[in-house]
């Protein structure tokens, strides 16, 4: 199975963190644009800052990337560079990920970043063909209140986005501190996933499903971890948004030859391939397929169910 093959197969990208699609260049691109000083010499020394030993280590570089994002236009960029690498790649549809207080605790009108990447994603369906959604995440290591007022401030923009999510430093945030938000959420008729089970226990897997009411969860490998939960994910058959080079990158596990996404696969669970922030784990949906024929030996007939379970997870 060649790149090309690969590449033909139709896949759905159900997990992708937008400002972690802003490949260095971009970053150099927009900072130069608005004025802004990096703290990093050139792209050469910015993608030497990408080593992470965990999530957290991560974040914090992920978030002072996304300060160079000011305008409307950073963020129609960003998107539309993030739709040519998928259409480039054989990914014929998208649910994306923002997340709005990176933004507006800086001060970005939370008009200019929803308006930026809607702009987009509507100039890729017309001009590319692809299909898809926003989802607007919650950033957990905020408080609950802070959640509530970020839906109240996107309720104008209400036909923008369909889902909502949470993201950002998983351990001591479980999704049981989001369940009041997320009821109004879904009370609202939006639909719910979350990451849980990154770095996570597999109890905030439990928790997302029971308390959050989930479509999909996002990561869920340490599922591994819990028969129990193991069969209750096959039987009633939840996605999972795997993002492989970002589990090696954040050391989830040790190496590529130790994930566990085509154990998850066989067990009969509904898992997917995808990229988190491939600007910062060193590839997009193809990467991933490739690594996975690579290092795991992923047959045609596997990474066929696997495109094909992204396809059937599409939420719109
Ligand atoms: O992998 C992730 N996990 C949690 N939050 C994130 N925000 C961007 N990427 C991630
Ligand atoms: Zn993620």
């Amino acid at each position: 199975m060649n790149d090309a093959w690969l590449t033909a197969l139709p896949k759905a990208e159900l997990h992708l963190h937008l400002e972690g699609a802003l490949e260095p260049e971009l970053m150099f691109a927009l900072a130069r644009r608005n004025n802004i000083e990096l703290p990093w010499a050139d792209v050469e020394a910015l993608r030497q800052a990408y080593s992470f030993n965990n999530l957290q280590e991560f974040l914090d570089l992920y978030y002072q990337g996304a300060n160079v994002l000011r305008t409307e236009q950073d963020f129609y960029d960003l998107t539309w560079a993030y739709l040519q690498k998928c259409h480039a790649q054989g990914v014929v549809h998208v649910e994306p990920f923002f997340d709005p207080q990176t933004h507006t605790e800086r001060g970005i009108p939370f008009e200019a970043a929803i308006t930026g990447i809607s702009t987009a994603l509507r100039d890729g369906r017309a001009q590319l063909g692809i299909t898809g959604g926003l989802i607007l995440s919650f950033l957990r290591h905020l408080s609950e209140e802070e959640a509530f007022q970020t839906l109240q401030q996107a309720m104008p923009f209400r036909d923008q986005f369909f889902a909502v999510g949470l993201d950002s430093s998983e351990k001591g945030h479980p999704p049981s501190k989001f369940e009041r938000v997320f009821a109004k959420a879904r009370a609202e008729g939006f639909l719910a996933v979350a990451h849980a089970g990154e770095e996570g226990p597999p109890e905030y897997i439990w928790q997302a499903l029971d308390l959050l009411k989930v479509n999909r969860i996002d990561h869920g490998v340490r599922a591994a971890e819990d028969p129990a939960l193991l069969d209750r994910l096959a039987d009633e058959q939840v996605p999972l948004t795997v993002c492989p080079l970002s589990n090696i990158k954040l050391c989830v596990f040790p190496d590529m030859a130790q994930h566990n996404i085509l154990e998850l696969l066989e067990r009969g669970l509904n898992v997917t391939v995808n990229s988190d922030d491939p600007a910062y784990f060193g590839g997009y949906v193809l990467e991933n397929f490739t690594a996975l024929r690579d290092s795991l030996g992923m047959t045609e007939d596997q990474a066929r169910r696997l495109a094909l379970n992204s396809m059937n997870a599409r939420l719109v």
